[in-house]
């Protein structure tokens, strides 16, 4: 059963089954849903894990939870990894240092991390849809990778309609393309003027108010959401975590029981809660690495204990999917080591005074799991250039990692690094790290490059982006979002926005 990270407000049930979480994800008081326990797994577990398959792990693991899903629905949902590159093994490990390894969570159809919970989630969710007979708005706000991953899984689903909202100019040129060619009839692209931090404030707000939902439910239309504020894409976003563990122990990299790093680069840290969450169930992770670019208010909260989001504007950086200030999933590891008081405490600090700040216990328990640091982009960009030379192509947000190889692993320990999407969403950024210069590059420019300097294919999902008539074009004020919904649903809007 799932229950609220910031208490029960009296008008929801204290505790709801998975299938409510994912189709109802905005808890009392603006809150999320969290498991109330989370399965344990030990090493008879891991020492079996390591004979299986992903898919196999990956169901084993979802009837731990015990989920209100049907058996046949979770195998339907977990067959689409078979479409990845590789059906047998959808998230390879790869190896660039001695004792670092590379989990390439991209590639999906949409070739970022995102994949590997929205392919699943969105065939859960439509599945539940269908069943239930009832019709969704499904909103997501994306900084990137998110949009593109959701539109994929509920392009032309039954019963389903999504509405995705992305910052413009706040995502790369590929990503942006992703999303603005899409053909289906049941999605909806709108840009907004503003950062992803007000895309993702829309959104929430959308969630928790009653006169959004009164009009949608006067035309029996219910919302849910895309990102990873609904628990229905952390459940996924653990997995790959303990089968970074599983694939260490198949190459004899690991020995069954001792730990490893994890390094996360994180923004709205739904990757982060991941590992977090599977260290809780039982993998050995000595300690969650967490890397930031110049927006580094994750790496403020773990050294200091200190969230503030005053004296501080979201930075445009070369890594845009972390380009985030407002970072959803930090508040269920508050929870979780904190309570729904103290949770609910920190977070109306943070809506009405921009900030809180953790007590030196706190702070030492928040230690006891994470450490962080951040880098710029000159970093990164030197990063891709010195393992595009050893042969290892990796994006820019990956690459942000290895600052935190370098300074925070201080035990002779193997390291995964979480690589979170593919270089062909980044290449302009990619072309000018691997050319040592800073031409502007239009995207096709630079993969083409890329593809040629350094002999690697480019997916043709990508390349026939360009060919794409682009079919969303809008870009609206923040205060138009709603009305530009209703439109879409052909709604009269009740209150608010008229
Ligand atoms: N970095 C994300 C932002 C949304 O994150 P989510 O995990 O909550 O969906 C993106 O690329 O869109």
């Amino acid at each position: 059963m799932f229950i609220e990270t910031r208490g029960n407000d009296g008008q929801r049930p204290n505790k709801v089954p998975f299938s409510f979480a994912i189709l109802n994800p905005s808890a009392s008081f603006g809150g999320l849903y969290v498991p109330e326990n989370l399965p344990k797994i030990d090493t008879t577990f891991l020492e079996k894990a390591s004979k299986k398959s992903y898919k196999e792990i990956t169901l084993d693991i979802l009837r731990l939870f015990n989920i209100d899903i049907e058996e046949e629905v979770m195998q339907k949902a977990v067959a689409l990894y078979d479409t990845f590159d590789d059906a047998s093994e959808p998230t390879p490990l790869s190896q660039i240092e001695e004792d670092l390894f590379v989990n390439e969570l991209y590639h999906g159809p949409t070739r970022a991390f995102k994949d590997m919970a929205l392919q699943p989630f969105g065939y859960i969710l439509s599945h539940l849809a269908q069943k239930l007979n009832e019709q969704y708005l499904i909103l997501a706000a994306t900084s990137g990778d998110t949009g593109p991953a959701t539109l994929d899984t509920f392009a032309n689903k039954p019963n389903i309609k999504v509405v995705c909202l992305y910052p413009d100019g706040g995502t790369s040129d590929v990503q942006r393309l992703q999303m603005t060619t899409q053909k289906s009839p049941n999605l909806k692209i709108i840009g907004i003027h503003g950062n992803f931090d007000d895309a993702q404030n829309a959104l929430k707000s959308l969630l928790a108010s009653p006169s959004f939902k009164e009009t949608l439910n006067a035309k029996e239309i219910k919302l849910s959401a895309a990102n990873s504020v609904n628990f229905g894409r952390i459940i996924f976003q653990i997995i790959y975590h303990i089968y970074a563990y599983v694939a260490l122990l198949k190459k004899d990299k690991v020995e069954l029981g001792k730990p490893f790093y994890t390094i996360i680069p994180s923004g709205n840290f739904g990757n982060a809660l991941g590992a977090y969450y599977a260290k809780k169930m039982g993998l050995p992770i000595e300690k969650i690495l967490i890397a930031s670019n110049i927006n580094n208010i994750l790496t403020d909260l773990i050294t200091t204990g200190v969230y503030d989001l005053r004296n501080r504007s979201l930075l445009q950086t070369t890594s845009p999917a972390m380009d985030i200030l407002i970072s959803s999933n930090v508040e269920r590891v508050l929870f979780d080591k904190f309570g729904a008081a103290r949770t609910k405490e920190l977070m109306d600090s943070l809506k009405e005074n921009k900030f809180y700040t953790l007590s030196k216990e706190e702070l030492a328990q928040l230690q006891e799991d994470f450490e962080a640091v951040y880098s710029d982009d000159a970093f990164g960009k030197e990063q891709i250039k010195h393992y595009a030379d050893q042969g290892y192509i990796m994006d820019p947000h990956t690459a942000t990692c290895l600052k935190a190889y370098k300074e925070l692993k201080a035990k002779p320990l193997p390291c995964v690094l979480c690589s979170t999407a593919e270089w062909t969403k980044f290449a302009p950024t990619m072309f000018n790290a691997i050319q040592q210069n800073s031409v502007k590059y239009s995207d096709k420019e630079a993969l083409e490059g890329i593809s040629k300097a350094l002999h690697v294919k480019i997916p043709e999902c990508i390349s026939t982006l360009f060919n794409e008539p682009v079919i969303h074009n809008k870009i609206v004020e923040k205060e138009s979002i709603e009305a530009e919904i209703f439109d879409f649903l052909n709604l009269t809007c009740k209150k608010e926005c008229q």
